[in-house]
């Protein structure tokens, strides 16, 4: 069993996040290079310690889910939702989102695959988890589902 300093287990805690995107993966050889979408569902872990203090909202979590949410929900759920995520360099498509009015586009430097974006979910989130409560709390893993069946994870 992985302990702290101090003899305690050492816990994480996971939420469970979802949003909708857009994609394509320009130089697949198969079905993935259409333009398509999916339910993507975000897990995110945070390890720490268990807050021991008596009458505080927070007492006895790691954190809390709720922050746990806002904080996701504030830099990548709420920015990529119902969003088309494009790779820079696709510029067929990027120029076709472009003479759509308004259309919520994310540019990427980097192919939109399940891999590449749970690596720039974990870069994007850790410094958020870890400056709100300094370094008792680590992001220690991103797992984003593509699909039910597919899945990629992403650890500090
Ligand atoms: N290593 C990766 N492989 C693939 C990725 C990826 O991000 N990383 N992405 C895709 C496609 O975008 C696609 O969304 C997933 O394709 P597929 O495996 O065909 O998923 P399905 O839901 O169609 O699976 P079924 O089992 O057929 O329902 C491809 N590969
Ligand atoms: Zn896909």
């Amino acid at each position: 069993m992985n302990t702290s300093a101090d003899g305690r287990a050492a816990i994480s805690v996971t939420r469970r996040l979802e949003f909708d995107a857009g994609h394509r993966i320009p130089d697949h050889r198969s079905q993935c290079r259409n333009l398509h979408g999916h339910r993507y569902v975000l897990e995110i872990t945070l390890s720490g310690e268990v807050l021991d203090a008596p009458g505080e909202s927070d007492n006895g979590m790691v954190m809390d889910f709720s922050e746990i949410k806002s904080i996701a929900k504030a830099h990548i759920v709420d920015v990529w939702d119902h969003a088309f995520l494009v790779f820079q360099g696709d510029t067929a498509v990027r120029g076709f989102l472009e003479t759509l009015p308004d259309h919520k586009t994310v540019v990427l430097d980097c192919i939109p695959t399940a891999e590449n974006l749970a690596r720039i979910v974990f870069r994007t989130l850790a410094p958020h988890y870890q400056g709100h409560y300094g370094q008792a709390l680590r992001l220690t893993r991103v797992r984003l589902f593509e699909t039910p069946n597919c899945w990629a994870d992403c650890h500090g």
